[in-house]
């Protein structure tokens, strides 16, 4: 009896069963042969984000095999683009499925790929998923990709957004698993993880689909509270959606679909939810504009920046890695990614701004810590909001815009709860998180137990000098 070919679907950012264009089809192919290899793309990601995906990939391992019989994810372990000609041979399989993922080393890898499929007529077969819509279906008046967020905003609204994303299969015939494949849910895949495990999985949000669509329900219920206090990091305002959408455990069609009519009928809850979802066009935006500026995790998007006097390494950046910078609220910020995995975007904007303003540090260094270190990473969010805060990138906040963050503080945590929440220290006044930042840091970075404020002048100080470093360099380079 000869074996039917498998429908290969091949995962790389779309943990999901809903709303799964690449999954849907690999299933009319055939029984389904879901694979995940762990590639050198995989391994060149932060060690937080490399943690949060093996677990969205047992979360959706456990979720497939609940519908198909108990066959689940094979994993691989190897490139892409030698394993799967030679699998897709063995199995007599012509197409691949793939959900786009739009990244730089995507798609040098997709082409690698294509051009070993040739040979064996093979075809690899992209599928929308990530992003509301193609770039290709937003275009500005002459016919080029927006470059400013407004316009992009108003074209994406007027174009509408609202595709139906279709359901999850209710049973799915899966294919034999492979040999020697191991268990997803016994993969470890940040064995380097140099925080330890501990604090991250302590601090965890439930991964997977079913844990996104709920959170995204939860948020709704409360979004009244959004467009007010969304800056608020002392508050539980924002949806915590990012790292879902990250690993596309929840797609943004699906997102738009259940909140953008709630704008409409619910009254109380249409600002928020609006401004909730001018906040995911942000997110379309910077995938927008990585497509089409494939350099922009790594190179400043206004040439002129390129030249602009960075300080590459030093005291000030260690500090800052390490959450000893002595200025509040962007020490609480890191302290809270280092051990969460989280920040909120807030003190996001304040951490950046004071590591590339005040500091005139490379965005580049900041950008890569935050790689490392954030479970929602997102390569087009990251290099979009790293550039803008620093004043080199499009659409970006103007080169003498430096925050104050006492007064960001001040502004935005008006009863200091959130700093005293990851500053406390070990004393009695201490709190689990800050104790669970001391328990988690490196004994060779000799952090002292209790968080100490630098001196105020360091404020103004590192703001004259931003301001004098910026204001020359934009006399030399009057464009800018
Ligand atoms: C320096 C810097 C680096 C960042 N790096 C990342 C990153 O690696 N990954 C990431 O997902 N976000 C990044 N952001 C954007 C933002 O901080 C997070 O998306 C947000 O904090 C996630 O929390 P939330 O899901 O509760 O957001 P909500 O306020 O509930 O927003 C809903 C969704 O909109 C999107 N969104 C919100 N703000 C932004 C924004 N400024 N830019 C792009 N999309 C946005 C996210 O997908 C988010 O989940 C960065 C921001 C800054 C300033």
């Amino acid at each position: 009896m000869t074996t039917a070919p498998p429908g290969i679907f091949w995962l790389t950012r779309d943990f999901r069963l809903a709303d799964n264009a690449a999954l849907r089809a690999a299933i009319t192919d055939g029984p389904l042969l879901p694979v995940f290899i762990i590639d050198r793309l995989t391994l060149e990601q932060g060690a937080a984000s490399r943690w949060r995906l093996g677990r969205a990939l047992a979360a959706f391992d456990a979720a497939l095999r609940a519908r198909s019989g108990g066959r689940g994810v094979s994993v691989l372990r190897g490139e892409a683009d030698e394993l799967l000609p030679v699998l897709m041979q063995r199995l007599g399989a012509r197409r691949l499925h793939q959900s786009d993922w739009p990244t730089p080393g995507m798609r040098a890898l997709q082409a690698r790929l294509r051009a070993a499929l040739r040979p064996i007529g093979g075809d690899l077969v992209l599928h929308q998923g990530h992003l509301l819509l193609p770039p290709a279906a937003l275009r500005n008046a002459s016919g080029g990709a927006f470059r400013v967020y407004s316009p992009f905003a108003r074209a994406l609204r007027r174009i509408g957004a609202d595709r139906p994303a279709p359901d999850a299969p209710a049973r799915i015939t899966g294919f034999a698993a492979l040999p020697d494949d191991p268990d997803p849910a016994r993969l470890d895949l940040a064995p380097d993880l140099h925080r330890g495990r501990a604090a991250l999985e302590r601090f965890a949000l439930p991964a997977g689909e079913a844990a996104a669509q709920a959170r995204l329900a939860e948020f709704l219920d409360r979004a009244e509270d959004y467009a007010d206090g969304r800056d608020r990091p002392d508050l539980n305002v924002t949806s915590g959606l990012s790292e879902h959408l990250a690993l596309g455990e929840i797609g943004p069609r699906t997102l738009w679909a259940m909140a953008a009519p709630q704008a409409e009928l619910i009254s109380g809850q249409a600002q928020g939810i609006a401004k909730f979802l001018s906040e995911v066009i942000w997110r379309e935006f910077a995938w927008h504009l990585l497509i089409e500026f494939p350099q922009m995790t790594d190179t400043c998007w206004r040439p002129e920046w390129q030249r602009f006097p960075w300080q590459k390494d030093g005291p000030g950046l260690t500090q800052w890695r390490r959450a000893e910078t002595g200025v509040a609220l962007v020490d609480a910020g890191l302290r809270e990614m280092w051990v969460t995995g989280r920040m909120h975007n807030r003190v996001r904007m304040v951490a950046a701004s004071w590591l590339t303003k005040h500091l005139l540090t490379d965005w580049r260094a900041g950008l890569a810590h935050f790689a490392d270190c954030l479970t929602d990473w997102d390569p087009a969010s990251n290099a979009m909001n790293w550039q803008w805060v620093a004043g080199c990138g499009p659409d970006a906040a103007p080169y003498f815009r430096i925050f104050n963050p006492d007064l960001q503080a001040r502004r935005y945590d008006p009863d200091a709860a959130y700093r005293r929440r990851w500053l406390a220290g070990t004393g009695s006044a201490g709190t689990s998180e800050a104790r669970a930042w001391l328990d988690t840091v490196p004994r060779a970075w000799q952090v002292k137990p209790c968080w100490q404020p630098g001196p105020p002048s360091a404020l103004s100080a590192g703001r004259k000098a931003a301001l004098a470093a910026l204001t020359r360099f934009r006399a030399l380079r009057p464009e800018n």
